[in-house]
């Protein structure tokens, strides 16, 4: 089974900017977690802290009872390899067959056989659904089969936390969703720790069991997707609708002139876009034939623990949702 990642207080600033301050939060050991936020509000930097590319000024990041953040070099030598990463562009080799790029880590980290390594490799790659296409280049395929060998080459070294950066971006809807599906039936199979970070509003409704949010330089909010999905916070709300109206801007942040403006233009209505879809929507679930993911279990225990200390929107939701589970 996965690990829990516990972060606690952590700080990042480049100079004097300050990327994002006291960010504390829990990914709990096996479940999958997301973690939204509009651009440039250090989602990718966060990743980078928690697999230690980046060093924070302050706070911890506790795996396996060792401090990530202020271990020896050795040690964070070896938590690494706790981690698969997949990055936003698929991050393969260019030169290197489909193939060979996912082969890479294993050639690198271990001292296994040629023929196990390639074993190896084509298992992901069928992992992933990409069986056929190992001989291919990576600027043959399309990016959503970029995406998929990027993944198959982060399940490499058997990870037990994965951390994927807009494993959506660039992707139609339609490879949008066959994406959103695979992570699932990756944590069914694995079980591992995963973490996905997106501004697909999609994607954080019906993927993860805990959702976060970035935004202002801090942790808006993080807990069971229900907590989220039913929040009236502002932030939070505007975002998970897509919509202008709110206090998220083109370049982050708006004042308050601008924000009365735009509910005036509202109240007189002008449209807003977004969708203005509110409540819980089902979690997408294993492809069938495939094994119940033992999270889901593990969650509903761990949340109605929690339970009292809810706000009633996301207790309803989550009682709502156990009954579901219990009829079947
Ligand atoms: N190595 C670095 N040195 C200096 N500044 C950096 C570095 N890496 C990131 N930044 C800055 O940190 C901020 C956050 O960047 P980051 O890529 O984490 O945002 P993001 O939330 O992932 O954005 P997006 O959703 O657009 O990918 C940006 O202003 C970026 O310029």
């Amino acid at each position: 089974m996965g690990v829990e990642v516990a972060v606690h207080g952590l700080s990042k600033s480049f100079g004097r900017t300050s990327i994002w301050r006291d960010v504390s939060l829990t990914l709990p050991a096996g479940e999958v977690s997301v973690l939204l936020g509009p651009s440039g509000t250090g989602k990718s930097v966060f990743l980078k802290c928690l697999i230690g590319l980046l060093k924070p000024e302050r706070g911890s990041v506790v795996i396996d009872d060792t401090d990530l953040v202020s271990c020896r070099e050795s040690t964070l030598y070896r938590l690494r390899r706790l981690f698969g990463v997949l990055f936003q562009d698929g991050a393969l080799f260019g030169s290197m067959s489909v193939l060979d790029n996912v082969c890479f880590p294993l050639r690198e980290h271990t001292r296994k056989s040629e023929s196990e390594v390639r074993r190896i490799a084509r298992e992901k790659l069928e992992l992933v659904g990409l069986g056929g296409a190992e001989d291919k280049l990576p600027g043959e395929i399309s990016g959503g089969m970029r995406k998929r060998a990027g993944l198959a080459r982060a399940l490499v070294l058997e990870p037990e936390i994965i951390l994927c950066d807009e494993p959506d971006s660039g992707l139609d809807p339609v490879r949008t969703a066959y994406l959103s599906q695979l992570l699932i039936d990756l944590n069914a199979q694995l079980d591992a720790t995963i973490l996905i970070v997106t501004h697909n509003i999609t994607v954080a409704r019906t993927v993860p069991d805990n959702l976060g949010m970035l935004f202002r330089r801090e942790l808006v909010m993080f807990g069971p997707r229900e907590v989220l999905l039913t929040s009236d916070e502002p932030v939070v709300a505007q975002f998970l609708n897509g919509r202008r109206l709110g206090p998220i801007g083109m370049s982050e942040e708006k004042d308050t002139a601008t924000m009365a403006a735009e509910r005036e233009h509202a109240r007189a209505g002008h449209a807003d876009g977004g969708e203005d879809v509110r409540g819980v929507v089902p979690q997408l679930e294993p492809t069938p034939g495939l094994p119940p993911r033992d999270a889901v279990r593990r969650r509903r225990e761990r949340v109605m623990r929690m339970l009292p200390t809810l706000p009633e929107a996301a207790r309803r939701s989550v009682l709502a949702s156990v009954d579901t589970q219990e009829q079947r």
